[in-house]
């Protein structure tokens, strides 16, 4: 049986979640509570010894990249070509989003959620704006290019159908949420791509982002 480790407070960690649960995929889920260090136990470090999740374990074989999870589950399990399609210059349009993603969404939209909501939780002091306004540029560039250079006029960032790029972008895209700020606020076109990749994903995805929409309300109430 096929055993995730995960803390849905983390953007891959949901975007496993939900690749799993849309497609039907039979799994156990292990929770490791980042804000508990359950990630820094010797059992978890064994296994993962860079301490980070999602860990997936099957049958011995263990994988600690999102990336490489959901590419392996596309071709070890039956689920639709579209996710990751077996054309190669589809293929190919798909990892050339997943490479970029780490460095850039990932990259910035984390920024703004841990300058905002992570710093100021864990040391009690007030955001720190310079920082703050810093970070939300740099997002703002990588928005610019997920508009210009991947969505274009399609449905989805790589076509005309959800990909994993969709999933993983997406995911990165809610995590600053959590401090009651909608990335995507200025951003109509890219607001309907979220719509579209939501209504793909079903029920999935707001089970998989319960933990941060409660954060959300958590922070909005504080203010
Ligand atoms: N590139 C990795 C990123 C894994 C990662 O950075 N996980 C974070 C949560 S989003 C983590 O476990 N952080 C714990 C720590 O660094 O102590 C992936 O996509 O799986």
């Amino acid at each position: 049986m096929l055993k995730v480790f995960v803390d849905l407070m983390s953007q891959p960690c949901r975007a496993l979640i939900i690749f799993l649960t849309v497609n039907k995929i039979p799994h156990t889920v292990h929770t490791v509570a980042l804000r508990k260090g359950q990630n820094r136990t010797p059992e978890f470090t064994k296994l993962n010894p860079m301490q980070k999740v999602p860990v997936m374990e099957e049958d011995g074989f263990v994988l600690t990249e999102s990336d490489a999870m959901l590419k392996y589950l596309t071709a070890a399990y039956s689920v639709p070509d579209h996710w990751y399609p077996r054309q190669p210059q589809k293929r190919a349009r798909v990892d050339e989003y997943t490479a970029w993603h780490h460095v850039n969404t990932r990259l910035h939209a984390s920024k703004v959620f841990i300058t905002e909501v992570l710093i100021p939780r864990m040391t009690g002091q007030p955001v720190d704006d310079v920082k703050l306004q810093h970070a939300l540029r740099e997002l703002d560039e990588t928005l610019d290019k997920l508009e210009t250079m991947f969505l274009k006029e399609k449905d989805f960032l790589c076509g005309d159908d959800i990909t994993l790029a969709d999933l993983l972008a997406v995911c990165e895209l809610m995590q600053p949420l959590g401090g009651g700020r909608d990335v995507l606020v200025n951003r109509p076109r890219l607001q309907e791509w979220k719509s579209r990749v939501q209504s793909a994903l079903g029920d999935s995805f707001d089970h998989a982002h319960k933990i941060l929409y409660r954060l959300k309300d958590k922070h909005i109430s504080k203010l």
